[in-house]
């Protein structure tokens, strides 16, 4: 798929730009500051719904303005797209698609695929847990649409049973409360479980396979999945049965819940770990095997959304370029010629050098203005 024009109004700093994009590569390149990020950050957005960083919407909306408008032309295989969305302060978001407003997100979120690698990826493998329950949850949301809703209900219960927890000391009144919000806590716990066990199965055997290449075939990548909730790895176990666990679960770890306050299982407490020739990367790996497990990963998923949709998605690289080296920059170079189109960010025009150069449309930015230069000028 490629994204063919981009419109943004009253978007982070820019006031109002068009787009046009018709090659390979798109290069934004400028100073600090400069909205180089918002752009990539516009076009996850019209992906997504969401923002890669930003908490609050509001904080996406050019400032002394009202809203912002984003508009995507998008070609796929074929089909042609068009979407809008129009998000005013203090309102939801309106969503079009070719024209038609859509009342939720989840066609909305068919359209367009992304992945996106920034240099706070490499927390991945260095930060806690959540980084990586994040990675997962945004992978799957890419491909499953009932997701997003499994984890919303998930967590509003969760919420609600760990709030009992704190308020509600009476062991017999709890027995009274907590079982509804135990039985929604299982019964989407469960599938969300299950769809991770299915995605990193997926993940782990394509990055597994671009790790050795990346490594000229010299190192072995594995991932492991830790499920806060052991019995999903029992394979014969059928989505009834692991609710039973679950709910269990909930019950023999209620005493302990009630000392802490909060509740110890779930797969708000999983976790995934990553092994490079058997030694675990967090603790041992040097920080280009750290990279590069990040970049294995990264590219698994492009194959994985490839491998579930037909067409490679569209890939975001936020100033990670210098940050790799020559072999690394090669392998995802050989995306590009798989057709995936690729917008690139960096400080500088040096960033970008030789067959890169080549093939790319290049914008300087700046102070949320895109310019449009030659290539190879
Ligand atoms: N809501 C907003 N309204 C207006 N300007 C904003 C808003 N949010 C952020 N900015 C401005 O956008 C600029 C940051 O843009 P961006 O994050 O894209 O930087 P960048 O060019 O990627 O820089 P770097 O190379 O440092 O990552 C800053 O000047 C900031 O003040």
């Amino acid at each position: 798929m490629q994204l063919k024009e981009l419109y943004v109004k009253n978007f982070r700093n820019y006031p109002g730009q068009s787009l046009n994009f018709n090659k390979p590569i798109i290069l934004f390149f400028g100073e600090n500051a400069q909205g180089k990020t918002n752009l990539l950050e516009a076009i996850y957005y019209l992906a997504t719904g969401k923002s890669h960083r930003a908490h609050r919407e509001k904080e996406l909306i050019r400032w002394e303005t009202s809203g912002f408008y984003l508009k995507g032309e998008l070609k796929k295989e074929n089909s042609e797209y068009t979407l809008e969305i129009l998000q005013r302060k203090g309102h939801g978001k309106e969503l079009k698609i070719n024209g038609l407003p859509q009342s939720n997100l989840r066609n909305f979120l068919k359209s367009l695929n992304v992945v996106i690698f920034s240099p706070e990826d490499l927390m991945l493998i260095k930060g806690t847990p959540d980084n990586r329950r994040r990675f997962l949850d945004q992978e799957i949301n890419q491909v499953d649409y009932n997701y997003d809703f499994y984890l919303k209900n998930y967590n509003k219960a969760l919420k609600q049973r760990n709030k009992l927890l704190k308020t509600c000391q009476n062991k017999s009144m709890l027995k009274y409360y907590l079982p509804p919000w135990d039985e929604q806590i299982a019964k989407y716990g469960v599938k969300i479980t299950l769809r991770r066990k299915k995605i990193i199965h997926q993940i782990k055997l394509l990055s597994r396979l671009i790790y050795r290449k990346i490594t000229n075939q010299r190192e072995d990548l594995e991932l492991k999945y830790i499920p806060s909730l052991e019995s999903i790895l029992n394979d014969n176990l059928k989505e009834d049965e692991f609710i039973d666990y679950f709910l269990q679960g909930l019950s023999n770890n209620l005493d302990n819940d009630l000392l802490k306050k909060s509740t110890s299982i779930g797969p708000h407490r999983d976790d995934i770990e990553f092994y490079i020739n058997g030694n675990n990367a967090r603790n041992y790996g040097s920080q280009g095997q750290q990279r590069s497990t990040v970049l294995a990963l990264k590219m698994a998923e492009l194959e994985m959304i490839k491998g579930e949709k037909g067409e490679y998605p569209i890939l975001l690289l936020d100033d990670v370029l210098s940050e790799l080296d020559r072999a690394r920059r090669k392998h995802l170079l050989n995306l590009t010629e798989a057709r995936v189109q690729t917008f690139v960010t960096g400080t500088s025009r040096d960033d970008f050098k030789g067959d890169m150069l080549k093939k790319a449309q290049i914008y300087k930015i700046y102070e949320g203005e895109a310019v449009n230069e030659d290539a190879g000028d």
